[in-house]
C-alpha cells in the first residue's frame, strides 16, 4: 500500500509547469501503450467498435476483457500517470448536440429546484421534513428525462428516483405536476429544443420510470442525479443537478448545475460555502466533453450563448502545504477523521472545506479548491454512478486525476454503482500520486 507515486500528468488546456520532464520509464510505458493502441485498432472492426469511440480510457476495459493486461496495473497512477484528456486523439468527437441538450436540461431542472427551495423549503419549520427534496428530485428528474427522450429516444437512462412513491400518493403527484408543468426556459427556441412541456401528469410519472436502466458497459447511457446533496439543498447550501453521458462505460459528456456556488471562478472556497448561499451572484453550470476540456458559465434561465463558456483548469500546486481540500458535510458519507489525518500528513494548514454534492468536483476543477477526498466509512456502501460521473469527467478535463483509494480509475461500466471502487481521491494530476501515497499510508496504518 505504501508504493511511492511520482506523477507526470498534464492537461492540454493548461501546461503543467510544476512537473519535471517525463522519466524514461514513463516514455517506455507510453511507447508500449502506443503499440497496444495500434493492436487494438486492428481488432476494433472485429469487435464492432468505431475508431471515434476509441480513447485511452477504453483501453483498460478492452484489454481487461481480452485478458491481455491487468486492469489494476494499467490504471495505477504511480506507474501510468497522465491526464485523460491529454491522451485523447485530436479527432475525438465533440458531442455537440449531447452537450447542448445536457446543459439546457440541467439549466431547466435547476430552475425547478430553485423554485422548490424558495416556495417549499425555505423557512421549513420542521427541519426533518424531507418533502421539498422529494418534490425537487422527482420534478427535476422528469424534466431532464423528458429532454433526453425527445432528443435521444434510444438512449438508456440511469436515474436515482423511481416512481413507486408517486403512484401511491396523489397529493404528491399533483404538487410535483403543478411545478413541472410551468417550469420553462425563458427562451422559446431553447425550450423547443428540449421538446417543450411534458404532456400531462401521467406522462410525467411514466418519464420518471425511464431512469431504470441497470447501466453497464455497452452503448449510450445517461446518468442523472436530479438533486445531489439533498441536505445541502435544504439548508440553502451546496447541491448539484447532475447529468452525464457514458458510452460503453466511459464518460463522454458531463454537466453540473450548481445553483449556490459563486459565479466567479476565481473565488477561493471558504469554509462557509456549505451554509446558506442563495443570494445574488450565485449559480454555475460546469460542463466537459472528453478530450475537449471543461468549462464554466453562469447558470442561466435562457439559451446558451455559444461563446459564453469559459475554459477552466485546476490550480497548479507546487507546494502541497498550501493546498486546500474539500470533503462531505455528512460524516456518514466520508471519513472526516481519516481525511484530517491525511491533510495533516500532507502539511496542509488550511481547514477542510465541507460542502455537499458534486459541487466539490466543480470547485476543484476551476481551482477554487484543490483536493477532494471521500474516504469510505462503511465497508459495504457502494458509491452510485450518478453521484460521480459528471464530476469525474469535469475534473479530469481540467487537468486533474480521479481515482479510488487503490489508485484505480472510477469504473462507470459495471452497473448502477461503482462496485469496483472504494472511495474517491481527486487532485491536480501533478500531485495526485503524492496525495494517494499518503491516503494509502493513513489507511494501511489502521489495519
Ligand atoms: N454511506 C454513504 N457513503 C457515501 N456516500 C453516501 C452514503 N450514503 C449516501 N451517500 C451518497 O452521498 C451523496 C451526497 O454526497 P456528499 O456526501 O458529497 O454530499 S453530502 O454532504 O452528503 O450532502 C448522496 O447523494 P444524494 O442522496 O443525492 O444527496 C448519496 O447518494
Ligand atoms: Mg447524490
Amino acid at each position: 500500500m505504501s508504493t511511492s507515486h511520482s506523477s507526470s500528468s498534464s492537461s492540454p488546456h493548461k501546461p503543467n509547469r510544476s512537473t519535471p520532464s517525463t522519466p524514461r520509464s514513463h516514455l517506455t510505458l507510453l511507447l508500449t501503450l502506443s503499440v497496444i493502441v495500434f493492436l487494438f485498432s486492428l481488432l476494433l472492426p472485429i469487435a464492432g467498435i468505431t475508431t471515434a469511440s476509441l480513447s485511452l480510457s477504453s483501453i483498460p476495459r478492452l484489454a481487461h476483457k481480452a485478458g491481455h493486461l491487468s486492469l489494476s496495473s494499467i490504471l495505477r497512477p504511480s506507474r501510468f500517470s497522465f491526464s485523460h484528456s491529454a491522451t485523447v486523439t485530436m479527432s475525438s468527437p465533440k458531442y455537440e448536440k449531447e452537450l447542448q441538450i445536457a446543459q439546457l436540461a440541467v439549466q431547466r431542472a435547476s430552475i425547478l429546484t430553485k423554485r422548490v427551495f424558495h416556495e417549499k423549503a425555505k423557512g421549513t419549520v420542521d427541519k426533518n421534513d424531507k418533502s421539498p427534496v422529494t418534490i425537487g428530485d422527482f420534478g427535476a428528474q422528469a424534466l431532464i428525462i423528458s429532454a433526453l427522450q425527445h432528443n435521444f429516444p434510444n438512449d438508456a437512462i440511469v436515474a436515482e428516483e423511481e416512481s413507486a412513491k408517486l403512484k401511491e400518493d396523489a397529493n404528491l403527484r399533483t404538487t410535483i405536476w403543478d411545478l413541472v408543468k410551468d417550469t420553462k426556459l425563458e427562451d422559446a427556441a431553447a425550450e423547443a429544443l428540449l421538446g417543450g412541456p411534458i404532456k400531462d401528469v401521467d406522462a410525467m410519472v411514466e418519464l420518471i420510470d425511464k431512469g431504470n436502466s441497470p447501466g453497464g458497459s455497452q452503448g449510450r447511457i445517461w446518468a442523472i442525479d436530479p438533486i445531489d446533496g439533498t441536505k445541502g439543498f435544504l439548508r440553502g447550501g451546496q447541491y448539484a443537478v447532475c447529468l452525464a453521458l457514458m458510452i460503453d462505460g466511459d464518460v463522454k459528456v458531463g454537466a453540473l448545475g450548481c445553483p449556490n456556488l459563486p459565479i466567479d471562478d476565481s473565488a477561493r472556497l471558504t469554509t462557509d460555502i456549505g451554509a446558506n448561499q442563495t443570494d445574488e451572484g450565485h449559480g454555475v453550470l460546469f460542463s466537459a466533453v472528453q478530450g475537449h476540456g471543461a468549462k464554466s458559465r453562469a447558470l442561466a434561465t435562457v439559451n446558451l450563448d455559444a461563446e459564453a463558456g469559459k475554459p477552466i483548469s485546476m490550480r497548479a500546486i507546487d507546494d502541497l502545504t498550501k493546498a486546500n481540500f474539500c470533503e462531505s458535510v455528512e460524516a456518514g458519507h466520508s471519513s472526516h477523521g481519516d481525511q484530517a489525518a491525511i491533510s495533516q500528513k500532507l502539511g496542509i494548514t488550511e481547514p477542510s472545506v465541507r460542502m455537499d454534492s458534486q459541487a466539490k468536483y466543480g470547485s476543484i476543477a476551476r481551482g477554487a479548491g484543490d483536493i477532494y477526498l471521500r474516504l469510505p466509512v462503511s465497508a459495504t456502501y457502494q458509491e452510485k454512478i450518478w453521484d460521480h460521473a459528471a464530476g469525474d469527467l469535469i475534473v479530469r478535463e481540467s487537468g486533474g486525476q480521479v481515482t479510488d483509494i487503490h489508485g484505480k480509475r472510477l469504473d462507470f461500466g459495471i452497473g448502477r454503482t461503482l462496485a469496483n471502487n472504494k472511495g474517491v481521491v481527486a487532485a491536480p494530476a501533478a500531485v495526485h500520486g503524492k496525495v494517494l501515497e499518503v491516503v494509502q499510508e493513513v489507511l494501511s496504518a489502521k489495519l
